[in-house]
């Protein structure tokens, strides 16, 4: 059973550092027992604040990032390379930087390469199934066990693009859900679902922000995922919400 760890920083900007240290750190340890890792990332103001400290980190250095593989939690459904992409966002803050080989970066497809969300939604889930363990783990989601899996939350108390009172959040059959009528433009999104994200080792959960605390006390308070999604984004070995002390109210 995961454990739900709180940890509190002072502000976002030191939220977003220790964030980026906390998951170099990570990662370090993580290759000195196997490889490939697999790392979800999250979009969002701390999300890419986080990536940016990365860039900037010198331990980024003793990460061999040949064997770190990329994944996004969600995705807003635009063209490639528009700028409210996450992809594009994260490509901007610290990918473009970072020696990971083209094909360890798995982005949601575009709007420009699929004809709708659902259409990018399966396959996102394919790509994903491509990288799952196989048959160690066969009565599990198709997806990749990731070491660390990023998330932001809205002040909806939205995590990936799981909003409150979605039918997206009751999607347990795949992987991945094509989002229409997002409350946060753009309205159509990709999101991972909550059993692809309960398949992860470690879920992280950074939140900053005054705006955000009223949806993180109840998240922690456990309330329901129907009305505060964010309440259902466990890991399967270690939940971390990772907040500054605006969010932590
Ligand atoms: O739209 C999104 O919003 C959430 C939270 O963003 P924030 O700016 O309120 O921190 C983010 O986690 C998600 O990836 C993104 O698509």
């Amino acid at each position: 059973m995961s454990t739900r760890t709180v940890v509190v920083h002072p502000d976002a900007e030191t939220l977003a550092e220790a964030t980026a240290a906390r998951l170099l750190l990570h990662l370090l340890d993580a290759q000195s027992t196997h490889r490939p890792l697999h790392v979800g990332l999250t979009g969002g103001t701390v999300g890419i604040k986080t990536l940016a400290r990365i860039a900037e980190a010198p331990l980024r250095h003793a990460v061999d990032w040949t064997g770190v593989h990329l994944w996004w939690g969600d995705e807003r459904f635009l063209p490639a390379g528009d700028p409210d992409r996450n992809e594009t966002q994260a490509r901007a803050a610290l990918l473009d930087a970072l020696p990971v080989p083209e094909e360890n970066i798995h982005a949601m497809p575009p709007s420009d390469m699929a004809e709708s969300p659902e259409e990018a939604a399966r396959s996102y889930a394919d790509e994903l199934a491509r990288h799952a363990p196989g048959t160690s783990d066969e009565s599990g989601p198709a997806v990749p066990r990731f070491d660390v899996l990023l998330l932001g939350m809205g002040p909806d108390g939205h995590v990936a693009s799981l909003f409150p009172e979605h039918d997206a959040l009751e999607v347990t059959a795949t992987t991945t859900v094509g989002v229409h009528g997002s409350p946060k433009p753009p309205p159509e999104r990709v999101s991972l679902t909550f059993p692809a994200i309960e398949a992860a080792e470690e879920v992280w959960l950074v939140v900053g922000g005054a705006d955000k605390a009223p949806a993180a006390a109840r998240a922690l308070a456990g309330e329901a995922v129907r009305t505060t999604p964010a309440a259902g984004a466990l890991g399967r070995r270690r939940t971390l919400w990772l907040m500054d002390v605006a969010a932590a109210g």
